[in-house]
This record gives C-alpha cells, sequence and structure tokens, in this order.
C-alpha cells in the first residue's frame, strides 16, 4: 500500500472544496480533539478505542446501508458500479482499521460488538439516513466529511510524523493515509462536485447543511468515544 504524502483534493476548486473552506474549523477541531491524538501518540485508552469500534461498526454498517439508498436513486450503470464497489471497500477493507484498534489491546474483533447504540452515534446514523430520503446530492454530501474527516486527517499526520512502529496503533493511521482512499476520495468529491452542478440553488443549500451537519458528527463521533458516551437512563438497542 502506497502511502500519499498529501492529497491533491485539498487544492480543488467547486463546490465541495468550497464546503471544505467554510468548514475548516470543524476540521481543526477534528484534528486536535484528544481521541485522535490519543491514536496518534498511542496513549488512547483501552475503554474509549474499544467503545469507539463498537461504535463504529454500527455506524459503517449504516453507511452501508445508506449506499443502498445511494443504489435505489442512480441514475445509471455507472454511479450503481460505484456504489457496488464502495460497498465492497467497507465490508472487506475498511473493518482492518477496526481490526488494528482491536488487536493493540488483545481483543478478539467480535467480542468489541456492541448490540447498542450511542447517543452520537444514533444521531449521525438517523442523519444520513435522512439524507438518503432527498436527493442523491443531498445524500452524498451528507456521506462525504465521512472520508475526508479521516483520509485527511491520516495523510497531515503521516506527513508530519509518521506514526512509530511501535505505536499500536500505526496500522490505523498507514490505512487511512493509503493511496487508494485517497482515490476513493477524490472519486467522491467529483461525485458531489458534478451534483452539485446539476442541483439548483435550493438543493445546493441542503447539500451544504447536509455536509457541515456531518462535520459536526464527526467531531462528535471522537468525544462520543473519548467520553465513553452512554444514555443516561438506559441502553439504546439496536434499531
Ligand atoms: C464515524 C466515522 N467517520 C468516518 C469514518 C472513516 N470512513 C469512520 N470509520 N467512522
Amino acid at each position: 500500500m502506497g502511502v500519499v504524502a498529501m492529497s491533491s483534493v485539498s487544492a480543488s476548486s467547486g463546490f465541495s472544496a468550497e464546503q471544505r473552506r467554510r468548514c475548516d474549523e470543524l476540521f481543526e477541531t477534528f484534528y486536535a480533539h484528544p481521541f485522535l491524538r490519543g491514536l496518534a501518540d498511542g496513549t488512547a485508552s483501552r475503554e474509549s478505542v474499544l467503545h469507539y469500534v463498537g461504535q463504529d461498526n454500527q455506524y459503517l454498517t449504516a453507511f452501508i446501508r445508506c449506499y443502498g439508498l445511494g443504489l435505489a436513486k442512480s441514475p445509471d450503470r455507472q454511479w450503481m458500479a460505484w456504489f457496488r464497489d464502495n460497498v465492497t471497500f467497507l465490508l472487506a477493507d475498511e473493518t482492518h482499521p477496526h481490526h488494528v484498534l482491536c488487536q493493540a489491546f488483545g481483543v478478539d474483533y467480535a467480542d468489541a460488538q456492541l448490540d447498542t447504540m450511542a447517543p452520537t452515534a444514533q444521531a449521525y446514523i438517523n442523519h444520513m439516513m435522512v439524507s438518503g430520503y432527498d436527493s442523491l446530492g443531498v445524500l452524498m454530501a451528507a456521506l462525504l466529511p465521512c472520508p475526508w474527516t479521516y483520509i485527511w486527517a491520516a495523510q497531515r499526520q503521516q506527513a508530519k510524523a509518521p506514526a512509530a512502529q511501535d505505536n499500536p496503533f500505526a496500522g490505523w493511521w498507514e490505512f487511512y493515509a493509503n493511496v487508494e482512499c485517497d482515490e476513493l476520495l477524490a472519486q467522491f468529491i467529483a461525485r458531489v462536485d458534478a451534483l452539485a452542478e446539476q442541483a439548483g440553488p435550493a438543493e445546493r443549500a441542503r447539500m451544504a447543511a447536509a455536509f457541515e451537519a456531518s462535520c459536526e458528527y464527526e467531531v462528535a463521533f471522537w468525544e462520543m468515544a473519548f467520553t465513553q458516551q452512554r444514555w443516561q437512563h438506559k441502553e439504546l438497542a439496536l434499531n
């Protein structure tokens, strides 16, 4: 797997680049969050990392379902093939970073799974799902911060100070900083830009709002893991 020094996508113009600039403070807050810093210096706690893995597995499962909504809205077979390939990526490849985090603590992946949703994970999933009942453009705009925040942060971190080999989370950073992830992100951005070009002002405004909300949720997801967030009264079962 090749590592990207710094992605060219950050320099692009168009709707996505405009949203990225508008949400720059959120990206910086994401990067500076203590949970992510803990993955960078190898000090993240067992409890917070395992809480993250359990919630994130469910989050990525919901993401696959959102791709299913995208498939249903696909205007042609080319779009369908793109969703198919990305479902495969999520099912086959993106479990790797979860395995890395579990191995760091000698925990079996199956044992890290949870059958309850934390408030923030549930809210983020709900936001993506609701976007999936709007247009394809709104759905894609809501999904874009997921790859963008992680891949951007990993490329930045690895360019600045590659995770030391004795950092138990090094494989997590290497996964998101690799060339395949960068290509996926570039395609994602190009598709969102093309959809925004076709959209009228009202739809473009909903796309922008969906993108921004997802950036907020990305930061909140770190906080959820860091604080091992739970419902105050009773665990909420999976729905
Ligand atoms: C919540 C969340 N956001 C983004 C990613 C990276 N695809 C993730 N695994 N989980």
